[in-house]
């Protein structure tokens, strides 16, 4: 958290030589570091640059007016703290800049302690918001229904290379299938980093096209393109000082990686439709559900990319691969939904318990926690019983058995039930792929079909 006494990154906009000294002397004087702008376009220019606790803008800029000025570097730099800096002082223009979005007004001439006022007010409030920010991620960051205590080694192994690489600024590639508890891990990965206090940003790359996402990534320019009607800011700079979680990394489409590539190496982006390199300081963090390598192989993933991704690697293991977290897990989820819905269930009956421990569990966490969730709901006892599980919990043999060959079956069920088999035996799903004699890419299509609606 930045407080008055620590060293703040100030800009003084002001058309006056002499006046940008003066400020500059003061506020050095003070331990800050200070850069100035003469007009408008330095003043953007600088804050593209690097992020300002404060501006200092003269509301008399030459032929360009201050208060129009206000708003560019408010676009350009959301949360700045603003004051405005004026000779002309009239309750009219304080009001407007206020109105505005100014943060404070100084009326020349002033003195140095009135500077330094107006930075302890800046600092107080900067204090509170950061921390607000932070005990919000931290109320988001940890909801009480995680559990990452594992009595299996596996887990244990996963968590002690996370939680050691977590405070440093290493890009970490999660791995593991689809509902491992990923998105749960990059989590604490932040939380347990210097960059707790400041964002933690998710962007989920198969959900939007290529040009849809390199905007919500990077941010655009108003008028880049049809349906730009203003400024947005992307989501590096809303992560700026964070971390940034790049779920699904292997469907970000080729025409971005060289783009994410140059942010990782130089920390810098560019705006869709502004040409104007910026400057973030993100943390990356990157998970996938498929083997990258295989993506690197076939061109559609660039090798250098990966490489730069994938300097610790951290997989988390299919639930089936650690079969005796699943009642401890699901005991502690349905205390979690018990609390959260008020209802005074206490338990599984046996029957149930035995179910769930047979189960597969191919939807891995997420699946376990909506099975749990919904018998909780469903349940009108203390315990939840087998019959308020979902439907592949209650067949016979913990779901894996009632699709049998030469039964009332259909060759699709069969086939989803034989890949379900394979990939609970295989060791990693490229074994499974090539056991199965399909490429693994196929192999992870028809389970994502299979996996569809359980989230
Ligand atoms: N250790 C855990 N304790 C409690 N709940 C968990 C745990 N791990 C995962 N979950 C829950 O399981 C669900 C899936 O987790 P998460 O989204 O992190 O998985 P993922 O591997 O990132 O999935 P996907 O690949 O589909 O994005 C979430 O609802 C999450 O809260």
């Amino acid at each position: 958290m930045q407080t008055s006494r620590g060293t703040l990154q100030l800009l003084v906009i002001d058309d006056e030589a002499s006046l940008r000294r003066t400020i500059r002397i003061a506020l050095e004087s003070f331990g800050h570091t200070v850069k100035d702008a003469a007009n408008r376009a330095q003043a953007l220019e600088a804050l593209r640059a690097q992020r300002f606790d404060l501006a200092f803008l003269d509301l008399k800029l030459g032929p360009e007016k201050g208060l129009e000025l206000l708003p560019e570097l408010l676009a350009a730099a959301p949360g700045l703290h603003v004051v405005i800096v004026t000779a002309h002082a009239s309750l009219d223009t304080a009001i407007e800049a206020l109105r505005k979005g100014a943060f404070d007004y100084l009326p020349k001439p002033f003195t140095p302690n009135q500077l330094r006022l107006a930075l302890d007010r800046s600092a107080l409030v900067r204090g509170l918001r950061d921390r607000v920010a932070a005990l919000e991620e931290q109320v988001r960051q940890l909801p009480p229904e995680v559990e990452l205590d594992s009595a299996e080694p596996s887990v244990r192994a996963a968590l002690d290379v996370a939680f050691q690489v977590a405070p440093t600024e290493a890009t970490v590639l999660v791995r593991g299938e689809s509902g491992t508890g990923k998105g749960v891990l990059a989590r604490e990965l932040h939380a347990r980093s210097k960059r707790a206090a400041r964002p933690f940003v998710t962007v989920h790359c198969p959900s939007l096209s290529a040009d849809l996402l390199e905007s919500d990534l990077f941010g655009h320019a108003k008028g880049a393109f049809t349906g730009a009607v203003a400024d947005k800011i992307g989501k590096v700079d809303v992560a700026d000082g964070g971390t940034l979680f790049l779920d699904e990394i292997g469907d970000l489409p080729l025409a971005l990686q060289p783009k994410l590539l140059r942010l990782i190496q130089d920390k810098t982006y560019e705006r869709v439709g502004e040409p104007a390199a910026r400057s973030a300081d993100v943390r990356i963090v990157a998970a996938t559900n498929r083997p990258l390598e295989v993506e690197v192989r076939t061109g559609r993933f660039r090798e250098d990319l990966f490489y730069r991704l994938n300097v610790i690697e951290i997989t988390m293991p299919a639930l089936r691969q650690r079969r005796g977290d699943v009642l401890p897990l699901a005991r502690h989820l349905l205390r979690f939904f018990a609390r959260q819905s008020g209802k005074p269930v206490t338990g599984f009956t046996p029957e149930a318990e035995a179910a769930l421990d047979a189960y597969l569990w191919p939807g891995n966490v997420r699946e376990l926690r909506n099975a749990v969730e919904r018998g909780v709901i469903l349940t009108r006892e203390e315990r939840v019983g087998l019959e308020h599980m979902p439907g592949q919990l209650t067949a016979a043999g913990g779901g894996a058995a009632r699709v049998e060959l030469g039964g009332p079956v259909t060759l699709e069920a069969l086939e989803a039930e034989h890949i379900r088999r394979v990939v609970a035996a295989a060791p990693s799903l490229d074994e499974a792929a090539r056991v199965l004699g399909i490429n693994p890419s196929t192999l992870y299509r028809k389970r994502q079909r299979e996996l569809k609606g359980d989230a």
